[in-house]
């Protein structure tokens, strides 16, 4: 495959169903008309993929019905707001309850996590809580209320399959620590790529003194991002993680100065805008790439990444830098 050509292999089954329409294009328009197609083609596949949901029906989940369920527990929003940089600002808002999640937040935040997995132009996401503090974890008055097995399985399945499309997002997503991140919201911090604290700020899985483990996927994840030793202490001890602590176990990836709610949501900005320069089509690459070598068996995983690099090669933004011709000095 020569550099800016899309090759023979890719070209038999993109051609267009109108061939005297596609024969009548210069080679420009063509090399334009089969990359797009072959875009949308593999894109088509990794989406498909990727939404393939964690919990369906054959796992005795019933989504429409604990949706109605959690519908019963209203208070508070989840708000999304899309920035021009590509970078999404994400707000538990109940600050009422330090940012408790009710039932209808449960069902706003997979509302939100859909819309984020179709933003074409985004490339970084920031989770962060109202009220300079973070999560306080599910809203403990709707806890009590669906404290029976089924109605608590298909809450913990919603929130696991919702989390695990959060963080399989093609976005570098952070987890803003203001304050307290308690019990799900925890939780929560553990499905972003990256986590940082504010001064003072905490992260504490309390689950073990509610009788509890945590249900929506921070066990499996935290014991991927801190190893298992330190995840048993974290989880058996339910004590709070303070800023120091965290970095020393690679919970966090940094310690802002900030401490107040508005100056620590722009030096996030800025830390996560060192990673998400240029065009959104290749962040998200390289975000798909990275969850692919994660989660998956290294074939699977090689041959995703061929795919994601089917999508980006002779790309605009593959063709601009053969152009430029820059030096990596
Ligand atoms: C799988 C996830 C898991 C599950 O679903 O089973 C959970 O996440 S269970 C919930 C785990 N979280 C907690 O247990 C947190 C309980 N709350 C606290 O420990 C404190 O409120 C704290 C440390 C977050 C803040 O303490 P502080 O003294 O600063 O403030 P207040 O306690 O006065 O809180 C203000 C106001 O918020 C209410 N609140 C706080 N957290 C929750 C919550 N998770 N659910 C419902 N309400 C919450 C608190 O009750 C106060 O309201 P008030 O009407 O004044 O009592």
């Amino acid at each position: 495959m020569t550099h800016g050509s899309v090759s023979a292999f890719h070209t038999c089954h993109l051609l267009p169903p109108r061939m005297d329409i596609f024969i009548s294009l210069s080679p420009t328009e063509m090399a334009v008309f089969l990359w797009k197609n072959l875009f949308q083609t593999t894109m088509g596949r990794i989406l498909q993929q990727r939404r393939a949901l964690l919990y369906n029906g054959a796992h005795e989940y019933d989504e429409e019905l604990i949706k109605k369920k959690l519908q019963q527990f209203a208070g508070g929003s989840v708000n999304l707001s899309k920035e021009h940089s590509g970078i999404g600002i994400l707000t538990l808002n109940n600050s009422r309850l330090m940012n408790a999640f009710t039932g209808t937040m449960m069902l706003e935040l997979q509302e939100r996590v859909t819309e984020l997995e179709n933003w074409k132009d985004g490339k970084g996401l920031i989770i962060c809580g109202a009220g300079n503090t973070f999560c306080s974890g599910s809203d403990l008055n709707a806890v009590k209320a669906i404290s029976n097995s089924q109605d608590g399985m298909n809450m913990c399945m919603f929130m696991q399959n919702t989390l695990t499309r959060l963080m399989r997002l093609p976005l570098i997503s952070i987890a803003l620590v203001q304050g307290k991140a308690l019990g799900g919201g925890a939780e929560l911090t553990t499905a972003c790529d990256f986590r940082l604290m504010t001064p003072g700020s905490e992260i504490r899985f309390v689950h073990k003194h509610m009788g509890l483990v945590p249900g929506w996927g921070g066990a499996a994840r935290l014991v991927r991002i801190v190893g298992s030793r330190a995840a048993l202490q974290l989880l058996s001890g339910a004590h709070g993680v303070d800023p120091e602590r965290a970095l020393h176990l690679g919970l966090s990836e940094g310690t802002l100065s900030s401490s107040d709610e508005t100056g620590s949501l722009e030096e996030a900005r800025a830390w996560l805008s060192q990673y998400t320069e240029g065009p959104a089509s290749v962040i998200q690459a390289v975000k798909k790439v990275v969850t692919a070598g994660r989660e998956l068996p290294l074939e699977a995983a090689l041959r995703t990444e061929k795919d994601v690099f089917g999508t980006v090669w002779g790309g605009p933004a593959n063709l601009e830098a053969l152009a430029r011709r820059q030096k990596h000095k």
